[in-house]
């Protein structure tokens, strides 16, 4: 890449055995790749010796150039410099409104201090090193989440940080220290967020444990023996085990008042033994718990249940990617010990709508956030 040649030299390449051409003053050699550019072959025999810049960004992205970069750019055109400057790895966009008003230099917020800024540099960093590009390959691939970075996520104290403000932050470490857990508010909350939308891969988002986001609150709040409540925040929160909410159903979608999966207590009052289905479980797939709405006697009631016998998941197609690992899920004759039960029976409304504060409040950060990432895509 060292090299320099002249526009001279490079338009000699223009030969049978030889393609070159140039794309922002870098000289790149083509003439082994011909037959593995997507592109065909003929198209860059007809920019061989040209600069084909123009070409090139009209039918490309500058990404797509970066990545071949080291295989096929031989050096630069003497006395010129690249004028498309490759972003790094926690760079701002430049492209007008494609980031938060509050990161624009020339605009003052009373709302975000210094551990905002540090917070969302850090997220912006470990989110285009770590998982942008694995959600773009699983969008592609639709296969799920690998360990290797939900133990990533669980180490920076990410996953802990999806479940938004609270006790479970307390003495985590958060990206390097870029905010105590004590200090984590609603601002930093929207900041982790808006971040994680810009990986620009909707089915992954969900993929990436979203079904420890809307099922662990459950948890969090209505477990009622608390050793056993720590040891499955720690088992969730350190990526051993995964996580999902099972409520919607096929007869029912999200009307809980319709659930048809019923959850019968044993004559001993020991067990309920649950059966019924559930439909569009997000990440329900890979999951070890299912966080369960079921009808009890005299209404709602949820259960925390282990995937064990009689509980079975198949992936269902939804119209985004599989990567989020969606699930039919089946209960058949599941013994589920009465300790699972939680709140009270009867009133699982409650412990549903506990998570809905900062589910909905969650979406509506990241959503927002979606469209701009897009804008940037479209205009960048
Ligand atoms: C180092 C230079 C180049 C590399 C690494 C490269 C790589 C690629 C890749 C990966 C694709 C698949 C689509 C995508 O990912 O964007 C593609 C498609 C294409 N490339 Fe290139 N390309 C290069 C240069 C060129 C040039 C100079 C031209 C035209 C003169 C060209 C014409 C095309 C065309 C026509 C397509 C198909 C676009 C479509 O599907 O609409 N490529 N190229």
């Amino acid at each position: 890449m060292a090299k320099t040649y002249t526009r001279d030299e490079v338009a000699k390449h223009n030969t049978e055995d030889s393609v070159w051409f140039i794309v922002d003053s870098k000289v790149y050699d083509v003439s082994e790749f011909l037959d593995a550019h997507p592109g065909g072959e003929a198209v860059l025999r007809q920019v061989a010796g040209q600069d084909a810049t123009v070409a090139f960004y009209n039918l490309h992205r500058h990404e797509v150039l970066v990545k071949y970069d080291e295989d096929l750019c031989v050096g630069t055109i003497e006395g010129e410099k690249p004028s498309v400057v490759t972003p790094q790895p926690g760079d701002l966009s430049n492209v007008p409104y494609a980031e938060p008003l509050w990161l624009t230099p020339a605009y003052k917020s009373p709302y975000y201090n210094e551990s905002h800024r540090r917070l969302q540099r850090a997220a912006r960093i470990f989110n285009d090193k770590y998982v942008t590009p694995e959600a773009q390959a699983r969008e592609q691939d639709g296969k799920y989440i690998s360990q290797e970075l939900v133990e990533r996520l669980s180490k920076a104290g990410v996953l802990h940080m999806r479940l938004g403000p609270g006790k479970h932050l307390h003495g985590v470490n958060l990206l390097d220290g870029a905010v105590k857990g004590e200090e984590f508010d609603y601002f930093h909350d929207l900041i982790m967020g808006q971040e994680s939308a810009r990986t620009n891969a909707r089915g992954f988002q969900d993929g990436q444990l979203a079904g420890m986001v809307i099922g662990l609150p459950c948890i969090m709040n209505y477990m009622k023996d608390q050793q056993r409540k720590k040891a499955i925040m720690d088992e969730v929160f350190s990526g051993k085990k995964y996580m999902c909410l099972a409520i919607t159903e096929a007869f029912a979608g999200s009307d809980v008042a319709g659930l048809r999966t019923t959850a019968t207590k044993t004559s001993d009052g020991k067990h309920y033994i649950v059966n019924g289905t559930k439909k569009w479980i997000t990440n329900g797939v890979f999951s070890d718990y299912f966080v369960t709405g079921v009808k009890t006697d005299k209404g709602l009631s949820v259960l925390i249940i282990e995937r064990g016998e009689g509980v079975e998941t198949k992936a269902i197609k939804t119209s985004y990617s599989p990567t989020a690992g969606t699930a039919y899920v089946t209960f058949d004759n599941v013994k589920v010990p009465v300790e699972n039960l939680l709140g009270e029976e009867n009133k699982g409304i409650y412990v549903i709508l506990s998570n809905f504060n900062h589910e909905r409040w969650t979406m509506a950060c990241t959503y927002f956030i979606k469209y701009l990432a897009l804008y940037e895509r479209w205009h960048g």
